[in-house]
């Protein structure tokens, strides 16, 4: 069992209600059992083009026994499932899982980066911290000293509480 981390995200329609339901989804998972979910935030969109509106941001700790690409493509389905609509890369959308660190691997497949390389945007850094002070991010550093030298700004708490879900 491989000690996974997604982000989760969302900036359209109800955000909430698609996060709750992106982790119902993930407890339901084979092979996956959800350990603890971040407390969720409320994030200025970053590395977008345009206005979009503000993403909810939270991660999810989970114990996994897929494969690394077994279990990206349970979240595609997730997403799939909850409607993703958002149009491209970067786009506004429903429902976006990344899989931000699968275990300490490294992995450079055509279809899955691991880490992501978003792993450090601001948002990931604080909810990965919020799980878990001392996680080592592979290639990266400690999350708490990288997390010293973030950005914050656009990271807020939401008041938005995802469990029971
Ligand atoms: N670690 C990863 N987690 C999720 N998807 C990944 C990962 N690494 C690569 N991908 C690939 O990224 C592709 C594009 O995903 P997506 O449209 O969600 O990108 P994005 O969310 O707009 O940007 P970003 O990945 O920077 O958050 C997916 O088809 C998937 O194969
Ligand atoms: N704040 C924030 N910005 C983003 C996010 C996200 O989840 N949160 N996801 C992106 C690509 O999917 C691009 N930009």
């Amino acid at each position: 069992m491989r000690r996974v981390f997604l982000g989760l995200g969302s900036n359209l329609g109800d955000r909430a209600g698609y996060l709750r339901a992106a982790v119902r989804a993930l407890r339901r998972g084979p092979r996956l059992e959800v350990v603890a979910v971040s407390p969720v935030y409320e994030t200025d969109p970053v590395e977008v083009e345009g206005e979009q509106p503000a993403y909810l941001n939270c991660a999810v700790e989970l114990r996994c026994g897929l494969g690394p690409l077994e279990l990206l493509r349970y979240c595609q389905g997730v997403e799939a499932a909850l409607g993703r609509e958002g149009k491209g890369e970067k786009a506004p959308r429903t429902l976006d899982i990344d899989v931000l660190l699968f275990g300490e691997e490294r992995l450079e497949h055509p279809e899955l980066a691991v880490p992501h390389p978003g792993v450090v945007r601001a948002f990931n850094l604080r909810c990965l911290a919020d799980l878990d002070p001392g996680l080592y991010i592979p290639g990266r550093g400690a999350v708490s000293r990288l997390l010293e030298g973030a950005d914050l700004k656009g990271v807020r708490a939401s008041g938005e509480v995802l469990e029971p879900c």
